[in-house]
């Protein structure tokens, strides 16, 4: 029995070479028991070939990984009962109806008899899936065949999930559903999901790793970005006054016009609780009255661009 604390997804210094080329090198994470974890990158960046070492489809080259305290190359019967995969566009046979196709998955599962009808009844209530149960897989809308990939996934009650890239496909009211479903599996199941759109990902995680070329720059880009601080300025003054009052207070580190609007002003700065307070009271030394002053959310696009911005891209 794992202490509560443990995480119950550990990499250890996971490389994976394909013959010559390494898709994912030198990575390490841990994940604790409940997290919603988004693992964000461009395509082509090594994300499900991460998701694939960790649910023991593919050995990783070197490395440790450990779910829910089993070792995946030791002990793959233990991890494939602790996690569950939900590969973007997820195969669902589709000639087979709903209910039938659960019944197989449980089946694959270990999962017979009542207790294979008791683990289908509470994914399908779960998943709201009543309505189609006796519908085949190949007539179901996509917000509904992603329904069912989930409700496989929840049979046997995995500790882990994982989710490829969950929402690719669906109309703006699947997105949302989707999104509400996954925060309600948070708490009784971990869940780790990859997406390339930062958006998504921002909504549904607790916390984003950030990953390119096969390299994890971040295991927690939402913290990175609120180690800084962003203030939207609104002020009668030129760019060159506002900047000149700015920069006497501790931590600011840049003033930059506003696209949104003439007269404003965006303010970067290390993150300090009087900061406000401080620029208000140098902006009006200066003899520069404040109309508004509003702190904007962190900038996590920002941190994302500013990690896998290629060298080339940057000089
Ligand atoms: N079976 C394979 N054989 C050889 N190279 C592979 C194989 N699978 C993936 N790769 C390569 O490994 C790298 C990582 O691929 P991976 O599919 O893990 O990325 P990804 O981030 O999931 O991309 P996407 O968002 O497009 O799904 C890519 O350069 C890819 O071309």
């Amino acid at each position: 029995m794992l202490p509560a604390d443990s995480p119950v997804v550990l990499a250890e210094r996971v490389t994976k070479w394909y013959g010559p080329r390494r898709a994912v090198a030198d990575v390490s994470f841990a994940i604790a028991p409940g997290e919603i974890v988004g693992l964000l990158g461009p395509n082509g960046s090594g994300k499900s070939t991460i998701f694939r070492m960790l649910t023991g489809y593919l050995v990783q080259t070197s490395g440790r990984i450990e779910i829910a305290g089993h070792d995946v190359v030791e002990d793959s019967l233990g991890v494939r009962r602790a996690i569950s995969y939900v590969p973007e566009d997820a195969p669902l046979y589709d000639h087979m109806r709903v209910d039938e196709f659960l019944h197989f998955m449980a089946g694959i599962k270990g999962l017979h008899g009542p207790k294979a009808r008791a683990a289908i009844d509470e994914a399908a209530d779960r998943l709201d899936l009543a309505r189609v149960m006796r519908l085949t897989t190949g007539k179901l809308s996509r917000g509904f065949r992603q329904r069912v990939s989930i409700a496989q996934a929840l049979l046997g009650d995995p500790k882990v999930l994982v989710l490829d890239e969950p929402t690719s496909g669906l109309d703006p009211h699947q997105v949302i559903g989707v999104r509400d479903l996954i925060q309600s599996l948070a708490g009784r199941h971990t869940v780790l999901l990859a997406s390339h759109i930062l958006p998504e990902i921002e909504k549904i995680a607790s916390r984003v790793m950030i990953l390119l070329d096969g390299v994890l720059l971040t295991s927690d880009a939402l913290k990175d970005a609120t180690q800084d601080q962003t203030l939207r300025l609104s002020v009668d003054a030129s760019e060159e006054a506002v900047h000149g009052a700015a920069k006497v207070v501790a931590g600011v580190r840049e003033v930059v016009a506003d696209p949104e609007g003439a007269g404003r002003f965006l303010v970067r700065a290390q993150r300090r609780p009087s900061l406000a307070a401080e620029l208000v009271s140098a902006l009006v030394a200066a003899q520069i009255p404040v109309r508004e002053l509003t702190e904007l959310r962190p900038d996590l696009e920002r941190v994302f661009l500013n990690l896998t911005r290629r060298p080339e891209a940057a000089a």
